[in-house]
């Protein structure tokens, strides 16, 4: 069974490579306005589900429903709800980050009145209103990262897939990527899915999906899981990996 009110859900979902076993019987749901952390060591698939959640690999198992349109059935709408940042980069270093999210804008149909006030709104979301007409080459690490999200917001998604958005960031820069993208849950009514390895990411009262080897292994209140042991103990006591 899917849950058609939430932002994501995700039932029974595998998927091979070859004779890799990348994906077992993955289920999970993100919540509406809700902050759910992907958590998993390298490896643990959380590149993989992403993939299939973005329809660059096809999913031939079980359900994947965005905002309650299959992604299978309803494509278009499915994807219309999505917004996504990846771990490689996805803007032209050569270009602005105007010119960058003009583009996007016109890939997702938006004309070039609404694109010029979606820009303006994106990128005071993301506290870079004052960098628009740099190159994106000329940014730094944490600026970067924030410039994705806004490309990834600009087509207003109600969901945002962020696959280790602060992976080679300094510690100021991830806590700041991470701040933003709980901001826009709390003021924007946007849902995400922010995949990680890092515990430090994680707060207590956050929702979580522990992936390990393909398999979700527990999923819950973050403190419920964490327990009296703390996150770090119980994750490395469920997967074995203290051992
Ligand atoms: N294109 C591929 N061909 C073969 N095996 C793959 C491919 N992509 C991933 N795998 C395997 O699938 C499993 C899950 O990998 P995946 O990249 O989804 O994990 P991950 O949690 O995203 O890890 P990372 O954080 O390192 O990206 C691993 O065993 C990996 O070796």
């Amino acid at each position: 069974m899917t849950d058609d009110s939430a932002a994501l859900a995700i039932s029974g979902v595998s998927h091979d490579f070859g004779s890799v076993r990348a994906l077992d019987d993955v289920s999970l749901t993100v919540p509406r306005g809700g902050f759910t952390a992907l958590l998993g060591v390298n490896g643990a698939g959380k590149t993989t589900l992403f993939s299939l959640i973005t329809r660059l690999y096809n999913n031939r198992s079980g359900t994947i429903r965005v905002g309650g349109f299959d992604l299978r059935r309803q494509p278009s709408e499915a994807l219309a709800r999505l917004g996504v940042v990846f771990q490689s980069r996805a803007m032209d270093a050569d270009l602005t980050i105007r010119q960058n999210l003009e583009y996007h804008a016109s890939l997702h149909g938006i004309a070039r009145r609404a694109a010029k006030l979606r820009i303006a709104q994106v990128l005071e979301d993301v506290d870079l209103a004052d960098r628009a007409e740099a190159r994106v080459s000329a940014l730094s690490g944490g600026q970067s990262r924030r410039a994705e999200i806004a490309r990834a917001l600009i087509h207003s998604p109600e969901l945002l897939l962020l696959d280790e958005a602060t992976v080679g960031l300094d510690v100021k820069s991830r806590a700041e990527v991470l701040a933003l993208t709980r901001r826009l849950i709390a003021g924007h009514g946007v849902s995400a899915l922010w995949a990680t390895h890092i515990m430090d990411e994680i707060e207590p009262v956050d929702d979580l999906v522990i992936l390990h080897r393909g398999r979700v292994l527990r999923a819950g209140r973050a403190a419920e899981i964490a327990g009296g042991a703390g996150l770090t103990q119980s994750f490395l006591d469920m997967t074995g990996l203290a051992a």
